[in-house]
Formats: C-alpha cells, sequence, structure tokens
C-alpha cells in the first residue's frame, strides 16, 4: 500500500472549473490522491465553449515539470490537453524511463465543438506519445483519429481498442462510447483482453468535463496501486455518479459532479475481482 499516493495532472486549465486541471484536481482530492499538476495553456472557456488560449512558454513547462520530479514521487499521472508538438516533445522527454503508470485523455476537441490541439500534432502524439502510454483513454471522434477508421458500431469500437494497441503501440486503449447511443459502454483492451464497462445512459446536457474526470479517476486509482480493471472499474463508477448528479451551471454543457458519491455516502473505494 502506498501511504501517500501522489497524481499528477499534465493539462490545460477551465477557469469554469468543469473540465481540464480544475475537474482532475478535484477527482485527484475526491478519491484521496495528493493531487498535483503542471499547465501546459490557459484556456479561457465555460460551459459555452472556448473564448481564448494562452499557451505556456515551453521552458516553463519543462520547468513545472522538473520541480515535481526533482522533489516528489510520481505514483501515476496523466496528460489532457498538450497543444502542439513543442509541448509534446518537451512532455516525452521528461516522463520517458519515468516508473509511474501513464494515462492520455488524448484530448482534441472540448465537448463545445472548439479545437484544443493543433492539426498535425495528432500524427505526433499517435506517433511519440501513445507508445509511452500505460493507457489511452479516447472518446469515439478521438479513436476516429487515432486509427484512420470511423466507427458506427459497438465492433467499430472494439477493432478500434484493439488496433490502438496492436498498431500503434499504446499499453491499453479504453474507447469510451459517451458519444454513441444507448447504454454508455466503454471497451478496454490490454493486449490480451477486451473487457467491457456499461452504465445506464443518463439522459443530460451537462457532460462538460466527462472524459477529464473519468481518466483522472483511473489515474487516482492507479496512483493507489490499483490493477489497470480495476481502477477502470472503480473510475466508471465514479464519472457515471459524477454524471448522475451533474450541475445545471452556465448556459452550455454544465460539469459534473465529483462530490456525486460523497452526497450518496458512499465510499470511493476500490472494486475487487
Ligand atoms: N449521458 C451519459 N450517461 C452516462 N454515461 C455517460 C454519458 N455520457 C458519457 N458517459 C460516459 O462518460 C465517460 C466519458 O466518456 P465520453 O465519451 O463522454 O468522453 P469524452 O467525450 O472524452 O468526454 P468530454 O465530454 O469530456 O470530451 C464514459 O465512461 C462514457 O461512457
Ligand atoms: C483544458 C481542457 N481540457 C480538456 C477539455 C475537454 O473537456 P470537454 O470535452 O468535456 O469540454 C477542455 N474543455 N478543456
Amino acid at each position: 500500500m502506498i501511504l501517500t499516493p501522489c497524481a499528477l495532472t499534465i493539462a490545460g486549465t477551465d477557469p469554469s472549473g468543469g473540465a481540464g486541471i480544475q475537474a482532475d484536481l478535484k477527482t485527484f482530492q475526491e478519491l484521496k490522491s495528493f493531487g498535483m499538476s503542471v499547465i501546459t495553456s490557459v484556456v479561457a472557456q465555460n460551459t459555452t465553449g472556448v473564448q481564448s488560449v494562452h499557451h505556456i512558454p515551453l521552458k516553463m513547462i519543462e520547468q513545472q515539470l522538473e520541480s515535481v520530479f526533482s522533489d516528489i514521487p510520481v505514483h501515476a499521472l496523466k496528460t489532457g490537453m498538450i497543444a502542439n508538438v513543442d509541448m509534446m516533445k518537451v512532455i516525452a522527454d521528461k516522463i520517458t524511463g519515468l516508473n509511474a503508470p501513464y494515462v492520455m485523455d488524448p484530448v482534441m476537441v472540448a465537448t463545445s465543438g472548439d479545437p484544443l490541439i493543433a492539426e498535425n500534432a495528432r500524427y505526433f502524439l499517435r506517433g511519440n506519445l501513445l507508445p509511452l502510454t500505460t493507457l489511452v483513454t479516447p472518446n469515439i471522434p478521438e479513436a476516429e483519429y487515432l486509427t484512420g477508421e470511423t466507427i458506427h458500431t459497438i465492433d467499430d469500437m472494439k477493432q478500434a481498442a484493439v488496433q490502438i494497441v496492436d498498431r500503434f503501440n499504446a499499453g491499453a486503449a479504453l474507447v469510451k462510447g459517451g458519444h454513441m447511443q444507448g447504454e454508455a459502454t466503454d471497451f478496454l483492451y490490454d493486449g490480451s483482453t477486451l473487457h467491457t464497462f456499461s452504465a445506464k445512459r443518463i439522459n443530460t446536457k451537462n457532460t462538460h468535463g466527462t472524459g477529464c474526470t473519468y481518466s483522472a479517476a483511473i489515474t487516482a486509482y492507479l496512483s493507489q496501486g490499483a490493477s489497470l480493471y480495476e481502477a477502470v472499474k472503480s473510475a466508471k463508477y465514479f464519472v457515471t455518479k459524477a454524471i448522475e448528479h451533474s450541475f445545471s451551471l452556465g448556459s452550455g454543457s454544465g460539469p459534473t459532479n465529483h462530490w456525486a458519491t460523497r452526497k450518496e455516502g458512499m465510499k470511493n473505494e476500490l472494486y475487487h475481482h
């Protein structure tokens, strides 16, 4: 057992609190991991969309990473929005060889439809960051970009998960079904087994930050020593509750509720199998 599990997020910000670094830190805190953050871009955004973006200078991203890595153990890390190739190079260089699970949320476009990373960065991410991952967590459009194939059916989702691991060398792939119809079903391929995680679809427009919250929850559980399967299973439960109790805040797509399980008086414990 790790006494103080330390989880790091490397991502962009959301001043309205629903997505990005803010969602990640709230999730780490809620799941009792010590949360740390390296900011890649300051994003002026809210529930309606992205208003403007300021990229942090490369040197400063590098220094933030050094500040953390030179001083504090990182038991698991995640990346979210990494806006361009130069940032990806700095981050790849710093996390290569780190002995900790790495979860990549391959953030490309916000729920609002606003692009969050440069077009050419998608290819660099696939070729250079994916092979470093323990897990990558694409939604349907992101899985389509990664594989170059369109996804219409459950079988397409499963095939995408397998391809992302077998062809592009991700450690494991979790293809998320938030953008499909019917049950909210995600497929995890770990290189040998395909696992299914399913929950009832909640009828809400408040899904701002669901991807960030889910990948942060997986990272938190991994920082505590959970297996990949246990971490995804527990995180799926956490994100489902966070969507079920999401807020109608703002005039757009409202945020998830990181307090949801506490509200229901549940403990955020790992599922063991
Ligand atoms: N309406 C919903 N009801 C229940 N679960 C949902 C719903 N929408 C998404 N999910 C689940 O939330 C998790 C995040 O999936 P999703 O596909 O929405 O990711 P995403 O698109 O990266 O999120 P984001 O909205 O942050 O971009 C997945 O487990 C997905 O199945
Ligand atoms: C900084 C940042 N990172 C990620 C997302 C994606 O989250 P969503 O698609 O739910 O808006 C976002 N909006 N902002």
